[in-house]
């Protein structure tokens, strides 16, 4: 496997600009996810890098070796580039070891022994060697397809939307399996996605593309809890924020005195905290009104207005639940991160489960 090295890479449709360049570095080993907002590029990124599209101006290098960018550039088959659609793709009219076959170097081909160990690999038990891709669930058929980009050992995996079709029973056993392969195999993979928890979850680190640039390229955690702009912040999770005034490394705000969790000037601030940071009881506190309660099972987002009429979320465990309507108190816990007062408060993120 190689290290995949983009750099200042620039795409337009005709007039229109997608990629306005982007600069990516994912170390062999390791799997990026490439995050962000339908239409912001992804896809033409993935394009570019496999060999199906030519950048306008950048470099495309794989394993130190320029494939894109610079002279003639190496065509698609010629990239070791292993490639899983967002369905499958599987031939209809092979059967799943026919498939997986087809990765395989033509003088393997007819070696079971390896069809069947790269069916293990994926989690598929090998009595489903002989099916063919119609009598598989969803799930089944991304782990073949996943099996059969990895069978010639490809110098890099590309992902478009593995899961995007699987329901939400079938899609965390698929990525669980789909992220155990390719950390098994030690595979450089890039997968495309637009689900923040998939991205968080699977990667070991998210690239943020938003306008045609890389908004941040973090691990997930340090996306999570430290990220650049409040935009990034409310595309990976739901933020609250609030304004305050800042000294000495805490701020003075609505949900009371908050502690800094990095270095700020002492003034006006903005401050990012995520839902799960607030606790709700009936004990004394800031107070907040409950505005909606979805209960989601392994816990519930409850919606809250503050005394200024700025709406937050908190999330909380699901059982003892104050109904719409209810006063309550509000404790924070952890660090909020502050960002300058000019920053745009963000448009709330969609919740998710
Ligand atoms: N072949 C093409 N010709 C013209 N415009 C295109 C072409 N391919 C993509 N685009 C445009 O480029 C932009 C980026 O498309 P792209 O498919 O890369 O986005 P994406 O981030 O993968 O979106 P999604 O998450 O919806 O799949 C979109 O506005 C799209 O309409």
């Amino acid at each position: 496997m190689s290290a995949l090295s983009v750099t200042g890479v620039t795409k337009s449709y005709g007039r229109t600009p997608v990629l306005a360049g982007v600069d990516l570095h994912v170390p062999t080993g390791t799997t990026t996810a490439l995050l962000g907002p339908s239409g912001c590029g992804k896809t033409t990124l993935l394009r570019i890098v496999a060999g199906f599209d030519d950048p306008d101006a950048g470099t495309v290098e794989l394993g130190g070796r320029v494939v894109a960018g610079a002279g003639r550039p190496v065509p698609a088959r010629r990239r070791g580039i292993g490639f899983v659609p967002q369905e499958g793709g599987l031939f209809p009219h092979l059967t799943v070891a026919g498939n997986v076959a087809f990765g395989l170097p033509r003088r393997l081909r007819r070696d079971r022994g390896r069809v069947a160990s790269l069916l293990e690999l994926v989690g598929l038990d090998a009595a489903l060697a002989e099916r063919s891709p119609h009598q598989l669930s969803g799930g089944q058929q991304q782990r073949v397809a996943l099996a059969r980009a990895l069978a010639p050992e490809p110098s890099l995996v590309l992902l478009d939307e593995p899961f995007s079709s699987l329901d939400a029973s079938l899609r965390e056993d698929t990525r669980r399996a789909v992220v155990a392969a390719l950390r098994a195999t030690g595979a450089t993979a890039v997968l495309v996605t637009h689900d923040q928890a998939e991205a968080l979850s699977t990667a070991d680190q998210v690239a943020v593309l938003r306008g045609g640039v890389l908004a941040q390229l973090a691990d997930p955690r340090t996306l999570y809890r430290d990220p650049r702009d409040l935009d990034v912040a409310a595309f990976v999770g739901e933020a609250v924020v609030l304004d305050g005034d800042a000294v000495g490394g805490r701020v003075a705000s609505e949900l009371g005195e908050l502690v800094l969790g990095r270095e700020c000037p002492d003034g006006p601030v903005r401050v990012l905290l995520r839902p799960e940071q607030l606790r709700l009881s009936a004990g004394p506190g800031p107070r907040a009104r409950v505005c909606a309660v979805d209960f989601y099972g392994h816990d519930a987002r409850v919606e809250l207005e503050l005394p200024s009429g700025r709406r937050v979320s908190a999330r909380t465990e699901g059982g003892d639940l104050p109904p719409a309507g209810a006063e309550v108190a509000v404790a924070v816990s952890g660090t909020a991160v502050p960002f300058p007062t000019g920053a745009p408060t963000p448009a709330p993120a969609p919740a998710t489960a």
